[in-house]
């Protein structure tokens, strides 16, 4: 492989991982040898290697094939990382360039993060039916469902799958002209294109994708005239039996100022949704990014318990667990100390307290009623019998576990009850959760119904 040749990879490589991934991971590496179909990449350190190993050599290796037959493999080596020409001195490419990397001239597709692949993605309850979904239309085979429509709260992984499928896409299927990209880009856009009276060409360009993907389509509310251009381009594709991805942050028919034709356009598909995390998938997660990180840090020791800790508290979103887990890892690499409970509480008290949930005591008393199916005048009430007094107890220790009341305030709430009762019933729940089984399942079950 030739100079010439690394300098038309990199300037493809530059477009599909963007502007930042390029200049961080890319744009040291240097060009060595190859030998037996080992192509040779210098890098400045090892850590350097491992990461670029992990998350760009498929794309690097694809991108070498495509210049040069016989290259089965890549090889990292700690070496001379004297920079290259940079990517626009680029010549006019020996070898036809895949269509999707010509076609992306004039596409810019937006830079597609090499860490949202699918082999990252934790597949859970709450995300399986769209994590499945994007993985069919990944495989680029027959259209089945346009169009493929996740939507789901905030920091759930909906940008996560629409890379992955991006990413996937150009790997399996190098010829598909696949346009990823922003509402707000596809807004600005047509707004550049109606000022520089190039209508036509942003027609013709749309028009021409395979596969469009439209991420946070939310945003187009209310705008009409981008509604309008989004609308035709939309049409024009489903009629060509073109691919249709679109992500936003609630179901078409709930986005406000959204046309109704283009609600029930966007309905016409596969709508799924990604629902709110639960506990199994925040430890999923959790610990996908400590064995990750762990492979960079083989050294690296997280104490039981933390991973449980950060997924029963931090049930916001997966953004703030992953910031979390990011400044764990930061902490105790500059202090030098294992991760355990008291780091872990030290270095994220700010977090911790942000997402606390504020479980209220009226929340937790309808629980347990609804679980042990009683009245919840009854649980509240004078009646001693033993059938209220155990799901009373099980709610006041509930109370006492989950909120910051005290205990003559929990009392208030149960009927006017004294702090001493409400002390006894924790004290009673917290020796039966030892030896019943059943009441440390029901426990568990009801903390978890109620953490969700
Ligand atoms: N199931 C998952 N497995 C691994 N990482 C995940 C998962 N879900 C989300 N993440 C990570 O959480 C972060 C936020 O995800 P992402 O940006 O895809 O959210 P989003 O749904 O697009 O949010 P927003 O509505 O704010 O745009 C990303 O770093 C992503 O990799």
């Amino acid at each position: 492989m030739t100079q010439e040749q690394w300098a038309r990879i990199r300037s493809r490589l530059l477009k599909t991982v963007g502007q930042n991934n390029f200049t961080t991971w890319i744009d040291p590496l240097s060009l060595g040898g190859t030998e037996d179909g080992v192509s040779t990449l210098f890098v400045p350190t090892n850590f350097f290697g491992n990461y670029v190993s992990q998350n760009f050599a498929d794309l690097i290796l694809h991108e070498m094939q495509n210049e040069e037959d016989g290259i089965t493999r890549l090889r990292f080596a700690v070496g001379n990382c004297e920079k290259p020409a940079a990517p626009e001195v680029v010549k006019p490419t020996a070898k036809p360039a895949p269509v999707q990397a010509a076609n992306n001239n004039t596409l810019n597709t937006a830079p597609l993060d090499a860490r949202f692949s699918f082999d990252n993605f934790v597949v859970g309850k709450p995300n399986e039916l769209a994590h499945a979904a994007a993985r069919r239309v990944a495989e680029g085979g027959p259209v089945t469902f346009n169009p493929l429509f996740l939507y789901g709260g905030v920091g759930l992984g909906k940008t996560h799958l629409m890379h992955a499928i991006a990413q996937e896409l150009h790997i399996r299927k190098p010829e598909l002209n696949v346009l990823y990209l922003s509402a707000e880009q596809f807004m600005y856009r047509f707004v550049q294109a109606l000022r520089d009276r190039k209508m036509m060409d942003f027609k013709e360009i749309f028009r021409s994708v395979d596969v469009l993907m439209v991420d946070d389509v939310q945003f187009i509310a209310g705008k009409d005239s981008t509604q309008e251009e989004f609308f035709h381009t939309f049409n024009a594709l489903v009629d060509q039996n073109k691919q249709i991805i679109i992500s936003a942050d609630r179901a078409p028919g709930e986005i406000k100022d959204l046309e109704d034709r283009v609600k029930s356009r966007l309905q016409c598909g596969l709508v799924v949704d990604l629902h709110p995390t639960d506990y199994e998938l925040r430890l999923g997660i959790l610990q996908s990014k400590v064995e990750a990180q762990q492979k960079n840090y083989p050294g690296l020791e997280v104490e039981a318990g933390v991973l449980e800790f950060l997924a029963h508290r931090i049930t916001t979103n997966v953004r703030v667990l992953e910031g979390a887990l990011t400044r764990l890892f930061a902490f105790a690499s500059l202090v030098g100390r294992e991760i355990n409970m008291d780091l872990t509480q030290d270095c994220l008290a700010d977090v911790l307290r942000a997402s606390e949930r504020k479980i209220s005591i009226e929340e937790i008393q309808r629980k347990v009623s609804d679980h042990y199916n009683i009245r919840l005048s009854d649980m509240v009430g004078p009646k001693r019998l033993r059938s209220y007094a155990r799901p009373r107890q099980v709610a006041m220790y509930l109370s006492k576990k989950l909120t910051s009341r005290s205990l003559p305030e929990i009392g208030r709430r149960f009927g006017g009850r004294d702090h001493t009762t409400v002390m006894h019933g924790v004290k009673r729940i917290e020796e039966l959760k030892q030896s019943d089984g059943q009441i440390a399942e029901d426990l568990e079950l009801l903390r978890r119904a109620l953490e969700a």
